[in-house]
């Protein structure tokens, strides 16, 4: 389906929060729209406002001020069981998703709760479970899991409910880096599937690189919103976010203080084009000799 015929999966109009009527705001004037199938991925300092956006978006908050509209509905008290359906939140924690004593049991948990048929729930377990790689899980129950396992089976009971927009909060704040990198290829992997419009909080810039579109808050309002590929190159944006550049950007900047002539690349593929130009895959080109010494 083409995705830009389909309506905006999100829209936010003028938002702002304050714990308390007299308090200073979490979040002001942050307005945005997402269209449906687009994965966004937000970063910000500590206390930016990030994890009470994600909130305000599920409707576990009241906004203070402005709109939120998903899925087409507006997000109010009248509205809250059907927000709920439509949106599914991963949080870092996998264990304070579990409500199971086996991995089956926590996804069929939310379906039964939904009142499906057995053979509907029995067709989304399976499903589930094969697209986030654990039927071999099944049976085992959740808190012996390794981390990166736990988190894929805390998905699969999001997904099976099939929400339209799935929110990550720092999905892979407590996973090692192998975990990291596989939660990251399952959002990929979800992306190229189609169908979810996904937001996802984060501090890791591989993940605001993977997404779509990066929006990034300070002090509770939007600081930018666009490609992420232009975004990270911004030395600036970064250090107000307190984000470390991407791996390979990183790589550029130490080439060029070691005095390599290169531009600012993003993917592994771009900087080793970038340095040896294809057929030259022996022979750095003129002046990127030194490379060696600084690798
Ligand atoms: N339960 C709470 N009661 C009072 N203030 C809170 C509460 N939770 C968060 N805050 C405050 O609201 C502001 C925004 O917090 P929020 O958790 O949204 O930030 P964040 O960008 O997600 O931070 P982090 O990167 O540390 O997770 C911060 O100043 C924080 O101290």
């Amino acid at each position: 389906m083409d995705k830009r015929k389909l309506p905006p999966a999100l829209r936010l109009e003028n938002v702002g929060y304050r714990r308390d009527a007299g308090a200073a705001p979490v979040l002001s004037g942050v307005s945005f729209t997402v269209p449906a199938g687009q994965w966004v991925a937000i970063a910000g300092r500590n206390g930016s406002g990030k994890s009470t956006l994600l909130r305000l978006i599920a409707g576990l908050l009241p906004a203070s001020e402005g709109g939120i509209e998903a899925a087409g509905t507006r997000i109010g008290p009248a509205s809250l069981s059907e927000i709920r359906r439509r949106i599914g939140i991963v949080f870092a924690n996998p264990d304070n998703q579990f409500v199971g004593q086996t991995v089956a049991d926590d996804i069929a948990f939310g379906l039964e709760n939904r009142c499906l048929k057995p053979e509907e729930i029995e067709r989304r377990l399976l499903r589930y479970a094969e697209l986030l790689e654990i039927a071999d899980l099944l049976d085992r129950h959740p808190a012996y899991l390794s981390g990166g396992q736990k988190q894929r089976a805390a998905i699969a009971a999001v997904l099976a409910l099939e929400p339209d927009i799935v929110l990550f909060d720092e999905a892979g704040s407590m996973l090692d880096e192998s975990a990291k990198r596989e939660l990251l290829a399952i959002m990929r992997q979800l992306r190229e599937a189609g169908g979810y419009t996904m937001i996802s909080v984060t501090h890791d810039s591989e993940e605001l690189l993977a997404a779509d579109r990066a929006i990034l808050l300070a002090n509770g309002t939007v600081a930018a919103d666009g490609l992420p590929s232009e975004l990270l190159k911004s030395e600036r944006l970064l250090e107000a976010c307190r984000l470390q550049a991407p791996y390979v950007l990183q790589v550029c900047r130490a080439l060029r203080r070691q005095g390599v002539d290169v531009d600012d690349y993003l993917t592994e593929k771009e900087l080793i084009d970038a340095l040896w130009p294809s057929g030259s895959i022996m022979s750095p080109v003129a002046g990127k000799e030194r490379i060696f010494g600084v690798l």
